[in-house]
């Protein structure tokens, strides 16, 4: 609902009083970011991207709904003068400006210090002033309500993967979700990631994504790369799509059959470059992102674009007041390749030690093996003016050698700019009363559809029908972070007990080819469903009693999560996310009603896998009350991602509080 137009001006804040729910607007006295530090705990953020202290009317526009804003927002959008606006765009209401004037403030000298709105008439209480820098200025003058301040970002996503145009894992999840969250919330928001065509039915999913007929030339591997970007807005969202003939071939974003593509390096360069020119050059709502934007570098793939900023774009004034995090959603792929790639980054000659990587002696493969290399990731956590990771457990863990895959002491020296803030889930295509994959819908208050989904799954798999035996579900990559080969080592033993055990999973040969020899063993327990499917990775999470993640590390894991918002009980390795998300049950607390969501154990061995998962079937079996507990208490976990979001707004304040990275040379020649 479009209600309020505001002009172009910066210093503007817009102020929500929670106690009513009506939207006020109250000023913002003109000021810098010291000011802002200083309200750090009682705003909701504190710092924008597009332009310093402007705060984007799309909250406004759409009274907290945040649903409309085309790329550009709406501001922009009336502001366009080719209207070559792609994207939806909030209709200004005319009628809804008229009581707004702009008024300058000055301080004794005469000098304009800053803007407020004034009403034109009769509504001075609706406008009350908030005074700068004061701690008091959470409580309205007038009534007492806390006050929030809503600042805007401008965020830009770079992504292998984001759902639902490519996904292979958590991290499309996360990078289709999250930003949709941030849009929500009234942020501008763009995703950038390969426009991958493989010849298959997914490449229907970039149908909708049109051609925005901006050739763009980027430098690297030795000369002048040419690529092109479609773009979809939806949700709320700028879908940005790099197009270049490397992203065209058979097989997942990163491989085929013959294993990972052999020219990676190349297509994630390519990325991380296009990315960087997107904000500056596509007109999408008819302005440009701009420079004063935040950057959200999702895993090694995208590790290319702080380093970019860094040493191509801000030592020219270009990015300046730009800021980058580099978000970790897996240490263990770095995007290392030998020293003598170097070249083929586009990186100025002397930048070389950002990236710069020496494997310790026990890790080269031959005695004239000097180890060196270089390590994308490592030139991301060394440049990005912050870190999150997906986590808090996984932010601890990868700050010591267990974890942090060579990587422990950087990070380490990094611990001030690093945060873990756990992924959220999906709650629209993640919810068991409305889910189209499975075939009964159900609540937590009317649990009976459950087991209609396990009778289908049951069927639809071919095992017996039997609504009594404990069906155990695992779904992931089959590859060691998951602890395939434990699961594997205890599944033996596990089809001795009465039990049903399925399994989706796509990965190594070795795995997928042992799945199909369980399920010829054991043809009336054990199935498993090599491939990708995410239908049935939905009736799979619905139709079990039990979720099993045994996991080596999990830096968040999304699975679990799904789990329990479907009633289904999660036995995990204590380790990461894992150990964050699910509590351990305790038949004992709360006077005997029991508490936790799950069963979690440590360390990670087959005989700790086995006995949780025993316990877990002999309180399935034997204590239906109890179990019923662990069901519910997990479907009422909140884990939606405006939790996150809030989260991961509050870091991009801090990442504006702090001047950007600049490397220690630049430094010292000023
Ligand atoms: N064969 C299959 N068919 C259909 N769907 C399948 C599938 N195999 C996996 N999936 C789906 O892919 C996603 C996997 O997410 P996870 O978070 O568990 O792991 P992943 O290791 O990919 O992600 C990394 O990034 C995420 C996001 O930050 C972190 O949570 C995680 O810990 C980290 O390892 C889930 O949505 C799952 O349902």
């Amino acid at each position: 609902m479009a209600t309020t137009q505001t002009s172009r001006i910066p210093f503007l804040g817009f102020v929500e009083s929670p106690a009513n729910k009506c939207w006020s607007l109250k000023k913002i006295r003109q000021v810098g970011f010291a000011s802002f530090v200083g309200q750090r705990n009682r705003t909701q953020s504190f710092c924008v991207g597009r332009s310093y202290f402007s705060s984007s009317p799309r909250r406004i526009h759409n009274n907290g709904s945040g649903s409309g804003g085309g790329g550009g927002g709406g501001f922009i959008q009336k502001n366009c003068q080719d209207g070559s606006s792609s994207s939806s765009s909030n209709v200004e209401d005319d009628q809804n400006n008229k009581g707004l004037l702009l008024g300058a403030e000055r301080d004794a000298s005469g000098a304009v210090v800053g803007f407020s709105l004034i009403p034109q008439s009769g509504e001075e209480k609706a406008y009350a002033k908030v005074p700068n820098g004061e701690e008091d200025a959470t409580a309205d003058a007038e009534t007492g309500d806390n006050i929030y301040i809503e600042i805007n970002y401008t965020a830009i996503f770079v992504t292998a993967e984001a759902a639902p145009y490519s996904k292979t894992g958590g991290l499309g999840d996360v990078c289709g979700s999250l930003p949709r969250a941030l849009a929500a919330r009234g942020h501008r928001v763009m995703v950038v990631s390969p426009r991958y065509l493989n010849g298959g039915p997914s490449d229907k999913r970039f149908a909708n994504a049109v051609d925005l007929h901006c050739p763009t030339k980027v430098y690297c591997f030795g000369g002048v790369q040419e690529v092109s970007f479609f773009h979809e807005y939806s949700d709320g969202v700028d879908w940005v799509f790099v197009d270049h003939p490397s992203y065209h071939r058979p097989g997942t974003p990163y491989g085929d059959v013959f294993g990972a593509f052999g020219d990676n390096q190349f297509r994630f360069t390519l990325l991380c470059h296009a990315a960087c020119e997107a904000p500056l050059v596509l007109p999408l709502g008819g302005f440009t992102y701009g420079e004063k934007c935040l950057f959200l570098a999702n895993d090694w793939h995208a590790g290319l674009v702080p380093v970019l900023l860094a040493a191509k774009y801000r030592p020219y004034g270009v990015y300046k007041d730009a800021r980058s995090i580099i978000v970790i959603h897996n240490l263990a792929h770095q995007g290392v390749e030998p020293a003598v790639t170097y070249k083929n980054l586009g990186l100025p000659s002397d930048w070389y030690g950002a990236v710069e990587w020496v494997f310790p002696t026990w890790a080269r493969t031959h005695a004239l093996d000097t180890g060196e290399a270089v390590n994308v990731l490592k030139g991301a956590i060394v440049t990005a003016d912050r870190i999150i990771t997906v986590s808090q457990g996984y932010s601890r863990e990868i700050t010591t050698p267990e974890g942090g895959y060579g990587l422990h002491e950087l990070l380490s020296s990094r611990k001030t700019v690093l945060n873990g803030i756990t992924n959220g889930i999906d709650g629209n295509d993640w919810d068991p009363s409305s889910d189209v994959h499975i075939p009964s819908h159900y609540t937590l208050n009317d649990l009976s559809g459950k087991v209609l989904c396990k009778i289908a799954l049951q069927e639809e798999l071919g095992l017996p029908v039997r609504p009594d035996c404990p069906l155990i579900g695992f779904i992931g990559r089959l590859d060691f972070q998951k602890g395939i080969d434990i699961l594997l080592s205890a599944t033996p033993e596990l089809m001795q007990d009465d039990v049903q055990f399925v399994m989706l999973g796509s990965g190594e040969r070795q795995y997928e080819d042992w799945m199909r020899h369980m399920e010829s063993l054991y043809p009336d327990n054990f199935r498993g469903w090599v491939g990708f499917s995410v239908p049935v990775s939905h009736r799979i999470t619905a139709g079990s009693d039990i979720l099993v993640m045994p996991s080596r590390f999990e830096p968040c894991g999304l699975n679990q999560l799904y789990a329990m918002r479907y009633g289904t009980v999660p036995v995990v390795h204590k380790t990461g996310g894992l150990r964050d998300t699910v509590e351990n049950f305790n038949p004992y607390a709360q006077e005997g009603r029991g508490e936790g969501t799950g069963w979690t154990f440590s360390p990670l061995s087959r005989e700790n896998l086995l006995a949780a998962l025993r316990i877990a079937v002999g309180t399935y079996r034997d204590h239906k009350s109890s179990w019923e507990g662990l069901m519910k208490r997990g479907m009422e976990r909140d884990y939606s991602w405006d939790n996150a979001a809030v989260q991961y707004e509050q870091v991009f304040g801090w990442a504006f509080v702090d001047p950007p990275y600049v490397k220690s040379n630049q430094k010292e020649d000023k």
